[in-house]
């Protein structure tokens, strides 16, 4: 393929599609904030750090320079996390050229701004195309070619169906949606809820517990993305339940393993800091709970988990909180009419 991408962001996540799509025979720019980091990955062939063990082929470029990494690329893929998405953007917008396509893979929501990633992308670069690839696909896997499904979702249905085309193979199938708002908030809100999983597998909860959370999660996260504009069935898709049941269940996922750890008793801190990487629930349990407030959805397990993490509260009154809150209806704000006529 003639087509050329930009990778900002050479953590686990963007150099796996990096080794997808070198594989594919497409020539990678990977740009690393780093200029030991460059030299390193460029001369051992690997990313020791992020994605150990996995030879990175010949057709991957290392770089430090964020313009040349961006220069004559179709598409552009935002790979850091999102606290680091705005920075970032600022360093490239000026030399962003009509027509270069910028696709997200970060899943949170900016803290303060409460700004999801497309939001981010429209007022920085207004006049960009945007597209996010989402859904269950942790990094270890994908660069082992381990079958995955993912999905891309863009505003623009031709938009959707490039970047379908250019990222799909034989291991990696895509799905098109047009919900972005929907796909952007399944993959930010998840992570909230596996560090609730993690939680509650580190307090030796069984597997009850952990269903009742997800199932219970997804319908707050669905609840809260209708009042925000998604479509509530794509929180029944790959971005809902389908990396919901990804990141609370493997132990790949950083958001769980720190829920884990937080259940043990360490704090925080101390959880980030064991797992190495991006935990991108800490920073979105703040803003998803700022943003039940604002829309005036009731999530209560988002609470529980913003107590947890902010509040200082005891991870096993959370759980009893969760159990003894009023009796209700399974899914009363979706089935109202139902309900009042039963
Ligand atoms: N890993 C996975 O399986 C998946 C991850 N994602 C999402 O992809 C995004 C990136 O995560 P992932 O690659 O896993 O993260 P990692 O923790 O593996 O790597 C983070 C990368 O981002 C860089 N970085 C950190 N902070 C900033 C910043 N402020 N500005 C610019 N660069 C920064 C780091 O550079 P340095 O080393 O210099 O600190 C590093 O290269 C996240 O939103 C994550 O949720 C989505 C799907 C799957
Ligand atoms: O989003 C992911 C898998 O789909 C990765 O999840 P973690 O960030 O919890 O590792």
């Amino acid at each position: 393929m003639d087509k050329k991408i930009g990778i900002l962001g050479g953590g686990s996540w963007g150099t796996a599609l990096a080794i997808l799509l070198a594989k594919k025979g497409i020539d990678v720019d990977i740009w690393v904030r780093n200029k030991e980091k460059e030299a390193n990955m460029n001369k051992i062939r690997e990313n020791v750090k992020y994605l150990p063990g996995i030879v990175l082929p010949n057709n991957i470029n290392i770089t430090s320079d964020i313009q040349k990494s961006i220069h004559n690329k179709d598409i552009i893929l935002l790979a850091v996390p999102t606290h680091g998405v705005r920075n970032t953007l600022e360093m490239i917008k000026n030399d962003l050229k009509e027509g270069q396509i910028i696709v997200n893979v970060a899943k949170g929501i900016e803290v303060g701004s409460l700004e999801r990633i497309s939001e981010i992308v429209e007022e920085l670069v207004p006049t960009s195309k945007y597209a996010i690839l989402s859904g269950p696909s942790h990094a270890e896997e994908v660069a082992k070619d381990i079958p995955t499904a993912v999905v891309v979702a863009s505003k623009t249905k031709e938009v959707a169906e490039y970047i379908q085309e250019f990222f799909m193979t034989p291991k990696f199938r895509v799905y098109t949606n047009p919900d972005v708002i929907g796909v952007e908030l399944g993959g930010a809100l998840k992570n909230v809820i596996a560090l609730g999983a993690g939680i509650s597998d580190g307090l030796k909860y069984g597997d009850n517990t952990k269903a009742a959370l997800m199932n219970r999660g997804i319908i707050e996260i669905a609840r809260l993305g209708e009042k925000m504009g998604a479509n509530k069935m794509t929180f029944a898709g790959l971005s809902g339940i389908g990396d919901l049941i990804v990141t609370c269940t493997s132990m790949h996922s950083r958001n769980r393993r720190a829920g884990i750890k937080i259940g043990e008793g360490l704090s925080m801190d101390e959880a980030i800091t064991s797992v190495g990487m991006v935990v991108e629930g800490i920073k979105t349990s703040k803003s998803a709970y700022n943003l039940s407030k604002k829309y005036g959805v009731d999530m209560p397990i988002v609470d529980e988990i913003y107590g947890v993490l902010y509040e200082n509260k005891d991870v096993k009154n959370s759980v009893i909180n969760l159990m003894l809150r009023d009796k209700t209806h399974e899914i009363a704000d979706i089935v109202e009419n139902e309900i009042s006529s039963w």
